[in-house]
């Protein structure tokens, strides 16, 4: 089959990812990727392709996954749906009841909660996973597929049974992949398809539990695609405001009312001719719409007409929103000099030299590798200039197509594209008017960009997309990129002239690698920051972890350094051992035998830096003989003392304590005492084998 490249679908259950790869199947999401699929644990055994983008089913994942998979693999965090008719039992609690929300993890029911939230519905949440503390009180639960979870105490469970892809997540993999638009139409066709029968359950809903009305009301309109409902008599039962918004009819109250004499004839007259249960690209008053036409049941009777129907060109408004989105900045530069943390004295010269550039109008540009600190750079030179109060607009020129990277930077003028806005948009130079624009990544700039850029630097003028009025603007420009430009000049890819307008003011940014010094530093305030979010003790770094984080080549420089001490904020204990450095457990196969080894060999060097191995590899070896009641421990302590430790009771307590800690033996109450695990006899064997 040929597809367009492999998805990895991973979750942290069995059941999220079925749900999720059944719905990824109907819309036929498989005749155009490879699908994979793998919970979190599932991933110890797993290889993964090249050119695999990763579907993560929720951002906790990030962190847990990251040392399965090689460094520069794609992720896509899915935004995901609620079930809607599942969610409307949810909607009979009494309002302000205390209700549990049943999850395998804490993060996971906490985001639920928010999620159900956002449906307008307001119950006393109280989240609920292994572990947490109960309060049997309360006696209704719900869970989002996890009902086995729910503890004895709970008189209602409501499953409202895992979430769906959003489609604008869907749309993110075809991007990624750049799957041309004409598909995306046909997925988006089938989005549609899918979502019928979850729609068409809580239709019948909305004609038989009236009693309910405003609150389905409310979940009709969290739908993206419009839905009007008429019943036999061609009376409006339900519309959401999507289809009010559509059918331009916003403010007008409909529901009641005759479909003829609210809704646009030429609409009326474009359904008639479909069929029932059938769905259809229609063209009504020079607008192409899907729409899919279905009966509505009530007790084996057809009551009425369920409709759906998206503008078909919404999808690329979908795509331009999403992209937007991505850029995620909102305009206000949060950084300052304060932020640039550094002991490093090219930086420190090249921060004295950014404040004093400040004050002027300059254009500048700052060279770097990724994650070096270019962006934090540009904020600050921003809030310290003249320009502070105004606008600074970032612009990434690799996470954009070369067309939408023009409307985005220069505008356009209405009518001027499919999905355009009839009015037309400023773009992000307009935007950025009396402020300054970064302009990042811009040594990836295409040549038709590279030429409206140099009208910009040299005349501070626009034109927008289709337009024919030039718009004078007042900017500071700063420019940044991780590319050699003049590698890029000599082989015919950027603009000689287009670099010497750019290269007024250059400064230079070392990579991490070059920048030792500022390791320790930065790796302290990220423990404190990360330490400080997930509510956890600080943590450091063993002697061997130290040296490994200063000898690592750090391609992804700071921010590989956040996050790297990001993922061990989740993972460490007290101290994190070279062995749990993801960088160092980040091969594309991570073998269970490999990855035993790296666990004994941590523990290895924490016994070791306590100076306790040889004892300690003692009182295993007399556990792996004799289990060791309370009354035993005497025999355990003579053991020791003939192998030439003399060590008090209090002494051999503690270490039957690192021993527990380690995993390696099991300590009990009462007259079983202490006995070796299989992870304890493994390590002997380990030692045996290793010396
Ligand atoms: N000196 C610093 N002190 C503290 N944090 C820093 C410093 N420099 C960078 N960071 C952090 O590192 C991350 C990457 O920084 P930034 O986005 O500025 O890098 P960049 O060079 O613009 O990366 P890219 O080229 O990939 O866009 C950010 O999260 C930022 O907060």
């Amino acid at each position: 089959m040929n597809t367009y490249g492999s998805i990895m679908v991973v979750s942290y259950q069995k059941h999220t990812l079925k749900t999720i790869i059944e719905q990824l199947q109907e819309i036929r999401l498989n005749e155009y990727f490879e699908i994979h699929a793998r919970t979190v644990d599932e991933l110890f055994h797993s290889t993964i392709e090249d050119d695999t983008l990763v579907l993560l089913t929720s951002k906790i994942l990030l962190q847990m996954v990251k040392p399965y998979f090689p460094k520069d693999t794609p992720f896509i965090i899915a935004k995901r749906m609620l079930n809607f008719p599942k969610v409307r039992k949810v909607l009979e609690i009494p309002k302000g009841s205390k209700v549990l929300l049943v999850s395998d993890m804490k993060e996971a029911a906490e985001e639920t909660i928010s999620i159900v939230k956002e449906t307008g519905i307001h119950l006393n949440f109280q989240s609920y996973y292994p572990g947490a503390k109960l309060d049997t009180e309360v006696k209704i639960a719900i869970t989002p597929g996890d009902a086995h979870l729910v503890p004895d105490t709970v008189d209602e469970t409501i499953d409202i049974g895992s979430r769906f892809i959003d489609i604008s997540s869907i749309i993110e993999v075809f991007n990624h992949f750049k799957v041309s638009d004409f598909e995306l139409n046909r997925l988006s066709a089938r989005y549609i398809q899918s979502l019928v029968h979850l729609t068409e359950e809580l239709s019948q809903e909305i004609f038989t539990a009236k009693s309910l009305r405003n609150s389905l009301e409310q979940i009709v309109n969290n739908i993206d695609d419009a839905i009007l409902l008429f019943t036999n008599d061609g009376v409006i039962n339900m519309i959401n405001q999507k289809a009010t918004h559509l059918l331009k009819r916003q403010g007008l109250d409909m529901i009641g009312k005759e479909i003829q004499t609210v809704v646009p004839s030429a609409f009326i007259k474009g359904i008639q001719s479909i069929k029932n249960d059938d769905d259809t690209f229609k063209d009504i008053d020079g607008i192409a719409y899907y729409i899919r036409k279905k009966n509505i049941y009530v007790d084996s009777e057809v009551f009425g007409t369920l409709l759906m129907f998206r503008r078909t060109n919404e999808i690329q408004q979908i795509e331009y929103n999403y992209r937007n989105k991505i850029k995620g900045k909102n305009f206000v530069a949060q950084y300052t000099f304060n932020d640039m943390v550094t002991v490093n004295q090219t930086i420190l010269e090249s921060i004295k030299i950014a404040k004093k550039l400040a004050k002027s109008d300059s254009t500048i540009l700052i060279l770097g590798e990724t994650g070096t600190g270019k962006e934090i750079l540009a904020q600050a030179i921003h809030n310290e200039s003249l320009r502070s109060y105004h606008p600074f607009v970032g612009a990434n020129f690799a996470a954009l197509s070369e067309t939408l990277l023009e409307s985005e930077l220069f505008g356009y003028e209405g009518g001027s594209f499919t999905g355009a806005k009839k009015d037309g948009r400023s773009g992000l130079f307009e935007q950025a008017h009396k402020g300054t624009i970064f302009l990042d990544e811009i040594g990836d700039a295409s040549p038709t960009i590279q030429n409206r850029l140099l009208r910009v630097l040299q005349e501070r003028q626009i034109l927008r997309v289709g337009g024919e009025q030039i718009i004078s603007l007042d900017l500071r420009i700063i420019a940044a990129t991780n590319k050699n430009l003049e590698e890029l000049i000599e082989s015919g890819d950027f603009r000689e002239d287009l670099f010497y307008r750019l290269n007024v003011l250059p400064i230079w940014l070392p990579p991490l690698r070059n920048r030792v010094d500022d390791i320790e530093l930065l790796s302290d305030i990220f423990i404190k920051k990360f330490s400080r979010d997930l509510g956890r003790t600080s943590f450091t770094f063993s002697k061997g972890a130290l040296e490994a984080l200063k000898s690592y080549h750090w391609p992804g420089n700071i921010r590989e350094l956040q996050n790297t001490i990001e993922y061990l904020a989740h993972i460490c204990e007290d101290t994190v051992y070279k062995e749990q450095l993801p960088f160092l457990m980040n091969s594309r196969f991570i073998n269970i035998e490999e990855q035993k080894q790296r666990n004994y060999d941590a523990i290895i060097e924490s016994f070791q830096e306590r100076g306790f191995i040889d004892e300690l590899v003692t009182m295993l070896k007399f556990l792996s003989k004799n289990a060791v009641s309370s009354s035993g421990r005497h025999r355990m302590l003579n053991f020791l003392r003939d192998s030439g430790y003399n060590l008090s009771d209090q002494q051999v307590r503690y270490r039957q304590e690192l021993l527990r800690n380690a995993g390696l033996i099991i300590v009990s109450r009462g007259r079983k005492g202490s006995e070796i695990t299989s992870e304890g006899n493994g390590l002997l064997e380990y030692l045996a084998e290793n010396g």
